[in-house]
This record gives structure tokens, C-alpha cells and sequence, in this order.
């Protein structure tokens, strides 16, 4: 069952449209990533979801919920990474913990999340003396202490050293075990292809392609790398003519050969080879990752 449903959602600023016809629906229990650009929309899709904004045009529903007008229903089971200024300075970690805590009727515990977020050290510190690392891990635990059914989160790791980083994966992949569904909006790839679910991709407003990460990788041109150094040349027609290839590049003549294709492309390189006896020193043959896909998808973005 979708539990957040975007259905051609339009906003503009000033007359300039930045989200321009947005639609995806996420299924409970889903992480569905958001990728894009800078400046492609994908902020203001969320806060539209979130409630913070109300789209020009389109549809929004969290749990059969509309954020714009059943506000206090949605932050109920909506939880959201905050913005650095939504906190006072002065409030410490506890405060600023228990504080929230109180806004929901079934919060998590607190000093569990504070533990597992490595923020049990400093409770009893002003916000304003945190880390930039330290006040991101703040702000997810808030967004996850109300026990959120949705949570919604806006660069999750940026700030984080990779060893939280690669905690904040783990606590968010438990939150999905236990039936969180979680939106997220990420500029790292390697984040999007180790926790997404699906990922939309957005560029200049329009969902360009909305797919699970091996499916975006999968249908990306060139997306199989195959490179050999063959023991004699292979005829140049032979090679650029091989299905499904992209790209081929010959350091010199009977040099390194690098192929961009598919995997029939792969397949059919042994079959050349066979065919002209050649044997291939140091094949290899490796899959595109996320990062060339979304530069394929938004190459045009401004
Ligand atoms: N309140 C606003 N008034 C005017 N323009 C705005 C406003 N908020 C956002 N924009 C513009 O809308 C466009 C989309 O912004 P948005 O923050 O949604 O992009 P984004 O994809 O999240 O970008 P980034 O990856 O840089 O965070 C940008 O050009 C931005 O400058």
C-alpha cells in the first residue's frame, strides 16, 4: 500500500517552475531515495510532502493524508530531519530530546536513540557548541523519536565522518525493518544504492527516472565496462560493431581495448575473441555504478 502519494505536483517561484509535474507513490516500509542536481526541485517536492509548502498544482497524501490541511494529523506520524535553525542555541541535547519526545504520544526512548546516535557523551551540551556532525545526529534522532510511521530525511549523512555515516545507514535500515517508511534526499550514491528501495530521479523539476538501483543501472546506456588487452589486434570494425556498445576505445593498435555496453556486448567480446583466436590479458568486466547513471539521466542540467 502507498502510504505517500505525490500526483503531479507543481510549484513555482516568482512564475519559474521547479517542481514540475512531481509524481511517485512510496509503498509502506519502503526507503525510496531522491536524487538530482542542485537546485532540481527535490526540497521543495519534500516539503510539500512534509506540510511546509503547498503545492501550486497536484496532489499530496500521507496516509490518505492531506500536510497542507490536516497539518496536525501528519506530524503525528510524520517525522522530519530539521533545519539548523529550528533549534535554540542554548538548548542542550537532552533538553532539546525530551522537549520533543513530549510532542508525540508514543515517543522512542530517548537515551536509546541518544546511545546508538553516540550522542549519550553530550547531553548536557548547548546546541550551539555541537559539531556540525554532532547537531546532524541530533536532528536524526529527532526525526525518529516520535516513533514515526514516515520519516523524511533531507542530506541524512552530509556532515557525518564515514564511520557515523555508516551507522545512521544501520539505525535507518532498522527503522525500515520495523515498518518506518523512510523518504530521502541524498546526493550520495553510495547511500542511495546501499539503502534505497527505489529511487526517483529528478532533474529540473520532472521525475526523469523512477526505477529500484540495479533497474537504473541496468538501463543505463553503457552500463557494462569491459576492458582487455587483446594478444593481437582485433579488426576496429569488428569491435564498434558489437551489440549493444556504447563506446570503444583502443589505447593503440593491439593496445588496451575499453568497451561500454551491456552484458551482450560482454558476451559477445568472448565470442570475438574465440572467433579470432585471440586470448584477453586482464579482462575485466565491471558494472556501472549509480553515480554514471545519474550522470547520464541529468548530463543537460544547468
Ligand atoms: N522560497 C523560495 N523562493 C524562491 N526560490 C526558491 C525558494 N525555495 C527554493 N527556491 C528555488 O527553487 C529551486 C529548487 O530548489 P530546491 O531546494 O527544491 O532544490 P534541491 O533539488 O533540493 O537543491 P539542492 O540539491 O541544492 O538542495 C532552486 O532554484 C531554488 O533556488
Amino acid at each position: 500500500m502507498a502510504v505517500i502519494e505525490v500526483n503531479g505536483v507543481r510549484k513555482a517561484y516568482g512564475g519559474r517552475p521547479v517542481v514540475d509535474g512531481v509524481s511517485f507513490a512510496v509503498e509502506e516500509g519502503e526507503i525510496f531515495g531522491i536524487l538530482g542536481p542542485n537546485g532540481a526541485g527535490k526540497t521543495t517536492t519534500v516539503e510539500c510532502v512534509e506540510g511546509l509548502r503547498t503545492p501550486d498544482a497536484g496532489t499530496v497524501r500521507v496516509a490518505g493524508l492531506d500536510p497542507a490541511t490536516d497539518r496536525h494529523e501528519v506530524t503525528q506520524l510524520l517525522g522530519a530531519q530539521l533545519q539548523e535553525s529550528e533549534l535554540q542555541p542554548k538548548l542542550t541535547v537532552r533538553e532539546a530530546l525530551e522537549l520533543y519526545s513530549a510532542f508525540y504520544p508514543r515517543p522512542a526512548d530517548w537515551r536509546a536513540l541518544a546511545a546508538r546516535l553516540g550522542l549519550d557523551g553530550h547531553l548536557g551540551r548547548p546546541f550551539a557548541t555541537l559539531s556540525g556532525g554532532q547537531k546532524q545526529r541530533l536532528f536524526i534522532a529527532l526525526a525518529l523519536i516520535g516513533n514515526p510511521r514516515v520519516v523524511v530525511l533531507d542530506e541524512l549523512t552530509t556532515g557525518l565522518d564515514p564511520r557515523a555515516r555508516r551507522d545512521t545507514w544501520h539505525l535507518i535500515e532498522e527503522a525500515r525493518d520495523g515498518g518506518v517508511t523512510v523518504l530521502l534526499v541524498t546526493h550520495f550514491m553510495e547511500e542511495a544504492q546501499r539503502l534505497c528501495d527505489r529511487i526517483a530521479v529528478i532533474d529540473k523539476g520532472r521525475v526523469v527516472a523512477l526505477d529500484t538501483p540495479g533497474g537504473l543501472i541496468g538501463s543505463s546506456a553503457g552500463s557494462t565496462a569491459i576492458s582487455f588487452t587483446p594478444s593481437a589486434p582485433l579488426p576496429p570494425g569488428d569491435l564498434a560493431g558489437l551489440p549493444g556498445a556504447v563506446s570503444v576505445e583502443v589505447a593503440d593498435p593491439g593496445g588496451r581495448v575499453v568497451i561500454h555496453g551491456t552484458d551482450d556486448t560482454a558476451n559477445a567480446v568472448i565470442t570475438l575473441l574465440a572467433r579470432h583466436h585471440v586470448t584477453a590479458r586482464q579482462l575485466r568486466v565491471v558494472d556501472a555504478g549509480l553515480d554514471d547513471v545519474f550522470l547520464d539521466l541529468t548530463e543537460q542540467a544547468s
